[in-house]
């Protein structure tokens, strides 16, 4: 079976079967249930699910309708999606760039699925695992509180070359953000300034509109799934109050009577369940109310979020995983960054950056709870977020971090890392990989394989399964919230191939490190033979040229171009 029509990779299981609308999967899911007994023990129960895991093979046309589509990050990804449909180069200093999309898992990483004769492994583009939405097929709308067209705020934005932008201003100047719902109470009044396209009336009456234009964007375009993406400014916190919004039904009354304390995100929100879109938010505040995530639940309307994972926490995210991991005690942490874009100037006001300041900082509590050989109960290393608003560096983030361990026997380890980058440049191809992750979670379910008449079950509202792209990952109620970027990849990862019938990756690779061969009593493969006969030295050069091979990386008549491991070349 192939997963998409022009994969290069293709399964040969029993398990796995095709038809015109599914791939269908027998899955055996393995966990390990805990329990506590009363002396303190530890008593661990490992289980096995037999699942049939279905993926809908039919992509639809999917509609991207952003919030504060004319700011730096919605222009760029308009840009961005332009130029590589065009497929377009332009010139620079250092020579001729072509459009790509580095920095999303879903267009520019590999997904490892097994190794070859010669032992090596092979990678194949992770877009290639399952039908996805294609970029260049992406229609994209949305709404801003400034009247730009996307042309003129991909100017304003000074993201990209002006050499890529000449060849996209026309374009982009016919695409003009809807009129939104604009509070100052919640974005910071230096963006006043930009507030010239609104929706005027009530709480209620800017939601009807936002789902009167939800549903005139899916008339006008045919788009057949349509989600939605906050990646307007961050807003501050909203309170959460009894009889505010803890329920659905409170939150419909609240918006109803027009209580001020109903945040523009959360409107655009409860607007996009109720027009059955998903809901993802892209900035750090709470948007997702207990009162919206029951909504969500109600209506069976996938949310996610918060908060873009782009750059400093995202190395956070890996570092502290490492640390921990290593037994290595992180007890500072000093993040501290500054920018120049209206992101940077919105976070300027304080209540605004709390919610930033919220997002960056939780972002190490699991995985310093997972280790209580380190740390005390409640213990946590010293921890500050600062960001600074500097406009002269506009959108080229400087990020300054320290982070001081104990290492063994009273010793210190001090990690100092710089890192510049164009923020939006690394915030844009998340924003894709989250409506296309997104859009392909709504096309796979799960049954017990049992159980021919059980029903199939999505993935709950609450779609933790974006979390690698989000500094605080919204969870299902009563789930781990686990911050860590790799097992967030792995999780993607595992489903994905668990989609396609193939186990999880666990990395024991047994077979190469034992005689396989006397275990299965199979005769010894190349792969063994090269393994088990030859001394290590001989075995490594011979397998690592197989591995270049493999790659395609040669020049030799016997070279195996593998178009599967997306090298291609
Ligand atoms: N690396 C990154 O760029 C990054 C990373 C993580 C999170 N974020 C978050 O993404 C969001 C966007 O970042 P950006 O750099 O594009 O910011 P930006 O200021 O350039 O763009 C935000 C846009 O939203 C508009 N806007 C504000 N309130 C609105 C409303 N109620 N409705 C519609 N439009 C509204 C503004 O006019 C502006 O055009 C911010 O909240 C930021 O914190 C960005
Ligand atoms: O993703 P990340 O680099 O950790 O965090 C970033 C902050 O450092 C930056 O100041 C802010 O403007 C961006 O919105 C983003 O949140």
């Amino acid at each position: 079976m192939k997963p998409t029509k022009n994969s290069t990779l293709e399964i040969i299981s029993p398990k796995v079967q095709v038809n015109d609308d599914f791939i269908e999967t027998l899955y055996d899911y393995h966990t390990s249930q805990v329990k506590r007994t009363a002396n303190g023990q530890l008593q661990v129960h490992p289980e096995t699910t037999t699942l049939k895991i279905r993926t809908g093979r039919q992509v639809p046309k999917l509609g991207v309708m952003l919030v504060g589509w004319g700011g730096n990050n919605g222009s760029t990804l308009t840009a961005a999606l332009e130029a590589n449909r065009r497929q377009l180069k332009w010139r620079k200093r250092t020579g001729v760039q072509e459009a790509n999309w580095y920095g999303s898992i879903t267009q520019a990483s590999t997904v490892f699925i097994g190794s070859d004769d010669s032992g090596a492994d092979v990678y194949v583009p992770m877009k290639d695992l399952l039908p996805m939405v294609e970029p260049n097929d992406i229609v994209v709308d949305g709404w801003d509180i400034s009247n730009l067209h996307v042309g003129d705020a991909m100017r304003r934005a000074e993201v990209l070359d002006v050499a890529l932008q000449d060849q996209l201003y026309e374009h982009l100047s016919t695409l003009k953000p809807r009129p939104s719902i604009y509070d100052p109470d919640f974005i910071a009044a230096n963006q006043s300034d930009r507030a010239n396209n609104v929706i005027k009336g009530t709480k209620w009456e800017q939601y009807e509109q936002v789902r009167r234009d939800i549903r005139d964007f899916r008339q006008r375009s045919g788009v057949e799934s349509i989600i939605v993406l906050w990646t307007a400014n961050t807003e501050r916190f909203s309170s959460v109050e009894k009889g505010l919004n803890t329920t659905s039904q409170e939150l419909v009354a609240s918006l109803k009577f027009n209580k001020s304390e109903i945040s523009p995100s959360t409107i655009f929100a409860m607007a996009s369940i109720d027009e059955g879109c998903t809901y993802i938010n892209g900035s750090p505040q709470n948007t997702f109310v207990p009162g919206l995530m029951d909504l969500a639940e109600e209506k069976q309307v996938f949310i996610a979020g918060d908060d873009f994972k782009s750059g400093q926490t995202k190395i956070k995210s890996v570092l502290v995983d490492f640390l921990v991991g290593a037994g290595i005690k992180p007890v500072s942490i000093a993040s501290y960054n500054h920018l120049g874009n209206n992101d940077g100037k919105n976070l300027s006001a304080p209540q605004q950056f709390r919610s930033k300041e919220i997002s960056k900082s939780n972002v190490v509590d699991d995985m310093v709870a997972s280790n209580n050989l380190l740390y005390a109960p409640n213990e946590h290393p010293d921890h500050v977020v600062v960001i600074k608003y500097v406009p002269y560096v506009g959108d080229s983030k400087r990020a300054m971090d320290e982070y001081t361990s104990e290492i063994m026997m009273g010793g210190h380890n001090t990690l100092v890392i710089h890192n510049t980058c164009e923020d939006s440049l690394l915030a844009t191809p998340l924003i894709l990989d989250l409506v296309i992750l997104g859009e392909l979670s709504s096309r796979i379910q799960l049954r017990n394989a049992k159980k021919e008449t059980a029903p199939w079950v999505s993935f709950k509202p609450v779609l933790s399964l974006l979390s690698y792209l989000c500094k605080a990952p919204l969870v299902p109620r009563g789930a781990q919230v686990v911050n860590s970027l790799f097992r967030q990849r792995a999780a993607i990862e595992n489903i994905l191939r668990g989609c396609i019938g193939l186990p999880a990756i666990s990395h024991m690779t047994l077979e190469q490190r034992f005689d396989f061969s006397t275990i299965t009593n199979e005769p010894p493969t190349k792969k063994t033979k090269l393994l088990a006969g030859q001394s290590c030295g001989a075995a490594q050069q011979e397998q690592t040229s197989n591995k270049l091979k493999a790659n395609g990386h040669t020049n030799g008549a016997n070279g195996t171009k593998l178009a599967a491991n997306g090298n291609g070349h």
